[in-house]
């Protein structure tokens, strides 16, 4: 049995990190490695019935505080039910976002202090980090074009916000890649979807069998 192993792909909307999530565990499947694909906010049932709450609704819904306990608590289930014993019995988990989009929109974009969050991740996850964090990158009106040819007029309560705001978390996620360059791996998200698999799959290739 391989180790089990938990990686988070991290960036703003529209970078490719859902489509890369299960693309990268079909890569992973054809090297014999089992991956469970999942999401934040969400991946439990209880994290998706908080994910309703957050998504649905005016901007302005919550305060970024009561958001911020929002996204803690459905992580704390999330990691519960399913990444932690997935991972304990040997599988890879995938997770498409995870704390350092918390740390990225509610904090460097929502002004909630990144010591604050993480105190909450602490109460709330014992602080479980990712063994890998991966970050697609692609330049803001590249990833503005796919996300708006993806949802057209549809938007949830993110992608509502302005281009500062958008440019506030692509810029937050460099900003954490620098300060923790063990976890972190900045992936270009440019080019086909393949190129891009191909990326991530290097990026973890010091774990392959
Ligand atoms: N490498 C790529 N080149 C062009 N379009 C892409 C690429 N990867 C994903 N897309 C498209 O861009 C849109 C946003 O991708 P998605 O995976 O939903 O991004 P995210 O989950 O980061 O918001 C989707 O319509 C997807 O099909
Ligand atoms: C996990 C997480 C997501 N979010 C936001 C980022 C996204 O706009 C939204 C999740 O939307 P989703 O549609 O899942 O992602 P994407 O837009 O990347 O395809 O929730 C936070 O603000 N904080 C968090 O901790």
């Amino acid at each position: 049995m391989t180790a089990g192993r938990f990686i988070s792909l991290e960036g703003g909307e529209g970078v490719g990190k859902s489509t890369q999530a299960r693309a990268l565990a079909d890569a992973l499947a054809r090297r014999g490695i089992e991956c469970e694909v999942t999401r934040e906010p969400g991946g439990s049932a209880g994290a998706e019935a908080i994910r309703g709450l957050l998504m649905a609704g005016a901007v302005d819904r919550w305060s970024p505080h009561a958001e911020a306990l929002l996204f803690a608590a459905a992580r704390s289930d999330h990691i519960d039910r399913l990444i932690h014993p997935a991972v304990e019995a040997g599988r890879w988990v995938i997770c498409d976002r995870f704390l350092d989009s918390t740390r990225a929109y509610q904090g460097v974009a929502g002004g909630i202090d990144d010591g604050a969050i993480l105190a909450l991740h602490a109460f709330g996850s014992r602080g479980l980090l990712p063994d890998r964090t991966l970050v697609l990158t692609l330049p803001d009106e590249e990833a503005a074009a796919r996300a708006s040819a993806r949802d057209g007029a549809a938007n949830d309560r993110f992608g509502l916000r302005d281009e500062n705001f958008h440019r506030a978390v692509n810029a937050a996620f460099r900003g954490f890649a620098e300060a923790e360059p063990d976890r972190f791996r900045l992936i270009d998200a440019t080019g086909s979807k393949q190129d891009v698999t191909d990326r991530l799959v290097a990026a973890v290739a010091d774990w392959l069998p």
